[in-house]
């Protein structure tokens, strides 16, 4: 028995009202879709042609991009995806996640700033995601393409490093960032470099109620449940080595959610461990995201001796 539908396309100004920049040209969720995957395809075709020293590739992929619309639409697109319609943003998660300590960090400070918990949100595309609008965090964000006050143009690549406690944080949210970067060793060098930015605990003061600091990291479920070279235990012993440990985490059909708390003592003492590509997962229909660490960019700081 055939139902007639009709299909609705929703302008992207529906997906999430705050700092969306009104562009003329609305897109259609499959769209969406289309451009963000082709987008992707695009940047690691031509993140591989500079490796190779094809500058003509690397210079024909980046029209392809720009023919696409860039970031900007990328982002657009994006935010699309963060849309109630689509499930919400993914930082709904991490409020639920964190509503424990968050009732506890109240009942001590009473709501003061001293209360709040203080993120870094890499890739940023909104001020008003949920953990946003909780009132309950002091928030630094940074995106490579800024959408709108309130976000830092950054490469969290090239941050400079905290010089005191005082510029280090709570928690770091990377939600749909590491997939962004188009090469493996690029994602295993941006894992890494979250630790730098996390207060350190000390044997006298363990994690807060086991939840900080810690790292919240969201991928397309695609990354870990169907790669040949990454799966949930391959990225455990990738973020193990780091001295992290996963304390939440949730599948959902298209994400997989995440959180990671950071005890650098706990991290190996031994020389860093090299994660080359390696196939975890074989077989013929899965794709090929990966996370690599060489040998000259595992360390850690602290005690594992950098
Ligand atoms: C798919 S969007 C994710 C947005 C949002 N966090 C979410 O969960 O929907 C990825 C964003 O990450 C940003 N990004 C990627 N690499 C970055 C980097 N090294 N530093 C800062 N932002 C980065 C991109 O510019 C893009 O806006």
């Amino acid at each position: 028995m055939g139902v007639n539908r009709k299909k609705t396309t929703k302008s992207l100004s529906q997906g999430r009202p705050p700092l969306f920049k009104s562009n003329n040209a609305s897109i259609s969720r499959k769209a969406a879709r289309t451009l963000i995957r082709k987008h992707h395809t695009l940047d690691k075709q031509r993140q591989q042609a500079l490796k190779a020293g094809d500058e003509i590739a690397a210079a024909a992929a980046s029209s392809e991009i720009e023919a696409l619309g860039g970031l900007d639409r990328y982002q657009q697109a994006s935010l699309l995806g963060q849309s109630k319609t689509r499930g919400g943003d993914s930082s709904k998660l991490l409020l639920e996640w964190l509503e424990p300590l968050i009732s506890a960090r109240r009942g001590r400070g009473g709501g003061g700033s001293e209360s709040r918990i203080k993120m870094l949100e890499v890739g940023a595309l909104s001020t008003a995601n949920a953990c946003s609008s909780s009132g309950s965090f002091d928030t630094v964000r940074i995106d490579l393409n800024s959408q709108g006050p309130g976000i830092l143009k950054q490469d969290f690549m090239e941050r400079p490093l905290p010089a005191n406690t005082g510029e280090r944080f709570d928690i770091i949210s990377l939600s749909l960032v590491l997939n962004f970067v188009p090469d493996p060793l690029g994602r295993g060098e941006m894992l890494r470099r979250t630790t730098e930015f996390l207060h350190q605990l000390s044997p006298a003061s363990p994690p807060e109620l086991g939840l900080l600091p810690s790292l919240f990291l969201v991928l397309p479920s695609s990354c870990v449940l169907n790669s040949r070279y990454c799966d949930e235990a391959r990225l455990e012993e990738i973020m193990t080595s780091f001295g992290y440990t996963k304390v939440k985490s949730k599948i959902s059909h298209k994400l997989v959610y995440y959180l990671w708390t950071l005890d650098l003592s706990s991290a190996s003492t031994a020389p860093p461990r090299t994660f080359p590509k390696k196939e975890v997962n074989p077989g013929p229909k899965r794709n090929n995201f990966a996370i690599v660490l060489g040998s000259g960019s595992s360390a850690s700081r602290g005690d594992t001796g950098e």
